[in-house]
């Protein structure tokens, strides 16, 4: 049987010498593979085993000698690469993503190349319904677009921290954009998250301690407006609970992470992480909709147990304080979704009250969180067994933002071992998702932009539309499949397509083709957990 080379599916990016090195091919048998070094010597040989679906899967984990081979099967040939630090690039690029998506300073061409731009969004912004401004520049744009929501930025600064405690080495050889970052210079992570820490406190009401919801236009400026060009007014959308309890968490946590390297902040995000809790235990649980007059993102949520619940351990990991403990108890005990995404957050909730001091917690409180976290990689773990792919996926899982859940899944697995809680699947998991990110999927597509042999090269990204340069900015995750084709380009072109096709690398496509913060962030700590296990 003859292949075509469009039907057999690597890491584009390569293997780790000692790491789990596997490809797919689409063929319903199973056929012969060999790896071949330049030179056209065969160096190992083997057969292909049905994978599910139309897919087989060819193992060649044995094969360790780093080198660039020519993978032979069904008559095609295909480069492969094996070599120490085969992600090193990309990791770096996932965390400078951070970096050019800064709103508010003018990136140099030292640091940005031709992606620099100048100042955006630098005039200050109005109180929703009030003639107050609040000057609140600084931070990220969300995603392709401008805006700066507090909710993702929660979770996107989250993972970072996370990703510097779990793991700090692979991490240290990152390099931001120094110029544009204060001194002194901070771990690689926690320099680049600093940015949003400061922006994040310039978003809580100096009154009540409340935390206001976002700062963006009032719509959504046309997709080819350069950052610097969108001059329309700022304005600043009420203050909201899912706002400042996902705000109170990220400050706890920043608190923590930050006193050995910057105590004059973690002792400005512990203070305000307190005076976002006490507007917490004060406020009423009112989900966050957009004003009549307000079009940009709204990061609208009905469930805000989840949210209140990671608040208040991370103010319990951070003060230990008795009463914290009172209300973490019942919330603990709710069955919310253990998920950390940017509207279920309970896991963040779980993490943090095992990271907190062990006298501040119940043994047998502990052993039970353990128990729910190692029965929900137990299920994770049963989904990738299933997958063609080997991802902890189900179709319906393929929606707005997949790849934000994929590497969310893989993420839970990582952080749960670097707290003690092991699961056999971890490396396989999470060896598979990196490879399906980087091309080893169904379309053949790396979906991080300027990597691969077949990178995104359209994201709906309004600075890489806008500028005239060719390539994207780079280090971008793209959103990736969404089997609901919510856009007016999906809809027109991928109407039946199987849920992990149901992509497209065209700029229009918001619903598949976006980039945001808070899906970098959880690939920047799967990517350094991989290498933390592998060997750089
Ligand atoms: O596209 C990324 C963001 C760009 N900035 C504006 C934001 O509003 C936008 O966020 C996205 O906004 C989408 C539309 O509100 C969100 O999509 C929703 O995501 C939900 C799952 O999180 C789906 O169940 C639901 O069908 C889908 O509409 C998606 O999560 C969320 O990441
Ligand atoms: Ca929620
Ligand atoms: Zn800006």
């Amino acid at each position: 049987m003859s292949l075509s080379p469009k039907s057999i599916f690597v890491n584009q990016l390569g293997y780790l010498t000692g790491g789990q090195k596997r490809f797919w091919i689409r063929a319903r048998s199973p056929l012969p593979f060999v790896l071949q070094a330049a030179g056209g010597m065969a160096v190992y040989a083997g057969i292909t085993s049905p994978a599910g679906g139309d897919y087989q899967a060819g193992d060649f984990s044995a094969l360790c000698a780093p080198g660039t081979y020519q993978l032979e099967v069904g008559g095609s040939r295909v480069p492969v690469v094996i070599r120490r630090g085969a992600y090193r690039d990309v990791l770096n690029a996932l965390l400078r993503f951070f970096d050019y998506q800064l709103c508010g300073v003018a990136l140099p061409a030292s640091e940005a190349g031709p992606w620099a731009h100048g100042p955006c969004h630098t005039h200050p912004a109005q109180v929703l319904g009030e003639a107050r401004t609040v000057s609140c520049n600084g931070g990220w744009h969300d995603a392709g677009d401008y805006g700066k929501y507090t909710v993702p930025a929660a979770k996107a600064v989250a993972d970072l921290l996370l990703a510097h405690e779990c793991f700090p080495s692979p991490l240290a050889e990152c390099r931001p954009m120094e110029a544009v970052h204060p001194t002194p210079h901070l771990p690689p992570a926690l320099e680049v998250a600093r940015e949003e820490v400061v922006w994040l406190l310039s978003m809580q009401d100096p009154e009540t301690g409340g935390v206001y919801h976002k700062v963006s236009t009032a719509a959504f400026p046309p997709l080819d407006t350069r950052p610097e060009d969108d001059a329309a007014p700022l304005v600043l959308c009420p203050i909201s609970y899912a706002a400042t309890a996902t705000f109170c968490a990220a400050m706890a946590h920043a608190a923590v992470v930050y006193r050995p390297f910057d105590p004059a902040l973690a002792s400005c995000a512990a203070d305000a992480a307190r005076r976002a809790y006490a507007w917490l235990l004060r406020g009423d649980m009112r989900p966050f909709r957009n004003p009549a007059e307000i079009r940009t993102g709204e990061y609208g949520d009905d469930e805000l147990r989840d949210e209140l619940l990671w608040a208040s351990c991370a103010m319990l990991r951070l003060t230990g304080d008795p009463a914290c403990h009172a209300l973490c108890e019942p919330l603990l005990d709710l069955d919310l979704p253990l998920e950390l995404g940017w509207a279920d957050v309970a896991l963040y909730g779980v993490i943090a009250y095992l990271m907190a001091p062990p006298g501040a917690t119940r043994t047998d409180l502990r052993a039970k969180l353990v128990q729910r976290f190692k029965s929900l990689l137990d299920d994770f773990a049963a989904l990738a067994k299933a997958h063609p792919f080997g991802l902890p996926m189900r179709d319906e899982d393929f929606i707005w933002g997949s790849n934000m859940v994929l590497l969310n899944r893989a993420m839970s697995f990582l952080v749960a071992e670097a707290l003690g809680v092991y699961h056999p699947a971890t490396r396989a998991v999470v060896q598979r998702t990196v490879d399906y990110l980087l091309g080893a999927n169904p379309l053949g597509q790396c979906y991080v932009t300027g990597f691969g042999t077949n990178p995104v090269c359209h994201p709906h990204h309004r600075p890489s539309v806008a500028d005239d340069v060719g390539d994207p900015v780079p280090g971008m995750v793209a959103g990736g499949p969404n089997r609901n084709l919510q856009d007016e380009i999906t809809r027109r072109k991928l109407a039946g397509r199987p849920a992990m096709e149901a992509y497209i690398d065209h700029q229009d496509s918001y619903s598949t083709n976006e980039v945001a913060i808070y899906w970098n962030s959880p690939a920047v700590l799967v990517v350094a957990g991989l290498m933390e296990k592998g060997e750089r």
